[in-house]
């Protein structure tokens, strides 16, 4: 991995073309999936400086902060009943980046099925991609047609909030104190760039639903395992608790500025994330030049793909590989970068995620208040070291069997 992401990265930093992100995606014009270049280098900093800059991150507190206490608010009301912790953390996922990048939360059966569709169509395999003289599968599986169908609606979607956003510019929002989203700030950069790069509607789409696509099911999948693994290790959850109290200090919620303060909280993620990185296989790249690895020669348009699960998991960088133990990362060097490509669940080198400094304080944010508010219980009497650990098949690999439990508040 370090051979392709650092010692090569300029060589192996472009994306092969695939089908449906290229359907959906309008042609791969946002950041994930076009390739390396002068637009993929403008689209990066115009994501890094106007929509995942540490400020602009910074500013979506409120909606990380309220959404967190009403999915805390819903759990306690669902105390004494089993409950499906999946569904609850995909909403709450969909609805931050919802109101980040729409201002509004994804409400109503029609888009909340509509995401779910343009998820599962991204998770298929689409054989085309990979073996050019076999797309006509993909024909035959349906996956580009039900591609077509889903890129139709979601453009009429966004279509309809641009609109919507223009009138409204037009009229009175000039003096509005709400906070800008996505679709107002990739507006403004469109209307008033002086850089002279042009930011045709179709990327600002693309940017748009690529948010959801790379920033929902991938952080959902995150707190899954995170919350599978200390239900699976009591004796891991009891010392987070232990020291989430200590920091809490009584009050009845643990806040952001709190989060610095317990290294053992980051340790949890980032174990987590080692065993079960949402996005195993990262997001394939193509090599650009002729270029020699480790004494193999790999022509131009080779297609990579890392394996950061079988990484996370080798027993040369890692002891006892298989087992949960979050004190491997106290006190070391490992940080979400993926700097050191023993660990590798956001990529790395020009091409790793942007979204580090995004779904990192909400993962946080969301653990340490479930653990410090409730005790959680498998339902029917099943221990807790019992948990079913099978993994699903797709490209966000999540766990196969819903994550049942029962929960009861601590105060
Ligand atoms: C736990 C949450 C997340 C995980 C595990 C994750 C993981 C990844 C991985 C593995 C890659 C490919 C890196 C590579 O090829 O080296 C990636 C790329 C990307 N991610 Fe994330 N991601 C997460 C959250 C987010 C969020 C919240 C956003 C945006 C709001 C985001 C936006 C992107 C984009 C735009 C790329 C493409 C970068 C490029 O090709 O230049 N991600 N992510």
């Amino acid at each position: 991995a370090k051979e392709i992401m650092k010692t090569h990265d300029l060589a192996f930093c472009s994306r092969p073309s695939l089908t449906v992100p290229n359907i959906l995606f309008y042609g791969s014009k946002g950041m994930a999936f076009s390739p390396y270049g002068e637009y993929w280098r403008q689209l990066k900093s115009l994501v890094m400086l106007k929509l995942l800059s540490n400020t602009r991150v910074k500013s979506y507190k409120n909606v990380r902060e309220d959404e967190i206490a009403l999915m805390i608010q819903t759990l306690g009301e669902s105390c004494g009943t089993t409950v499906d912790l999946g569904p609850i953390l995909s909403s709450l996922t969909n609805n931050i980046i919802s109101r980040v990048a729409l201002r509004r939360r994804l409400e109503g059966p029609k888009y909340t099925k509509l995401l779910h569709e343009f998820m599962a169509a991204l998770d298929v395999f689409d054989i085309g991609s990979y073996f050019p003289w076999l797309s006509w599968v993909d024909h035959f599986t349906g996956s580009v047609r039900k591609a077509k169908k889903i890129a139709i609606e979601f453009d009429e979607f966004l279509e309809r909030i641009i609109e919507e956003r223009l009138n409204k510019k037009k009229g009175e929002d000039a003096e509005s104190n709400e906070e800008e989203d996505f679709v107002d700030i990739l507006l403004d950069v469109q209307k008033n760039d002086t850089t002279g790069f042009t930011l045709h509607t179709d990327a600002l789409k693309a940017l748009i639903l690529e948010a959801f696509a790379a920033g929902t099911e991938t952080t959902q999948t995150a707190l899954m395992w995170t919350m599978s693994e200390l239900i699976k290790n009591p004796k891991e959850m009891n010392k987070l608790r232990r020291e989430l109290t200590e920091i809490a200090q009584g009050n009845v919620m643990i806040s952001e500025e709190d989060l610095e303060k317990i290294p053992y909280l980051k340790a949890v993620i980032k174990e987590s994330l080692r065993l079960h990185p949402p996005a195993p296989l990262l997001i394939p790249r193509i090599s650009t030049q002729d270029v020699k690895v480790m004494g193999y020669d790999i022509a131009a348009g080779t297609q990579v793909i890392i394996n950061a699960w079988g990484i996370g998991r080798d027993p040369a960088s890692w002891e006892e590989p298989d087992e949960f133990r979050p004190e491997r990362f106290l006190n070391g060097p490992i940080n979400y970068q993926g700097s050191q490509f023993e660990w590798l669940a956001f990529g790395a080198g020009r091409r790793g995620c942007p979204g580090i400094q995004f779904s990192a304080p909400v993962m946080e944010l969301l653990v340490a208040n479930i653990i410090y508010k409730f005790d959680i219980k498998l339902p029917n009497g099943i221990k807790n070291e019992d948990l079913d650990m099978t993994e699903a098949f797709g490209f966000t690999i999540n766990r196969k069997f819903p994550l049942l439990v029962s929960v009861s508040p601590r105060f």
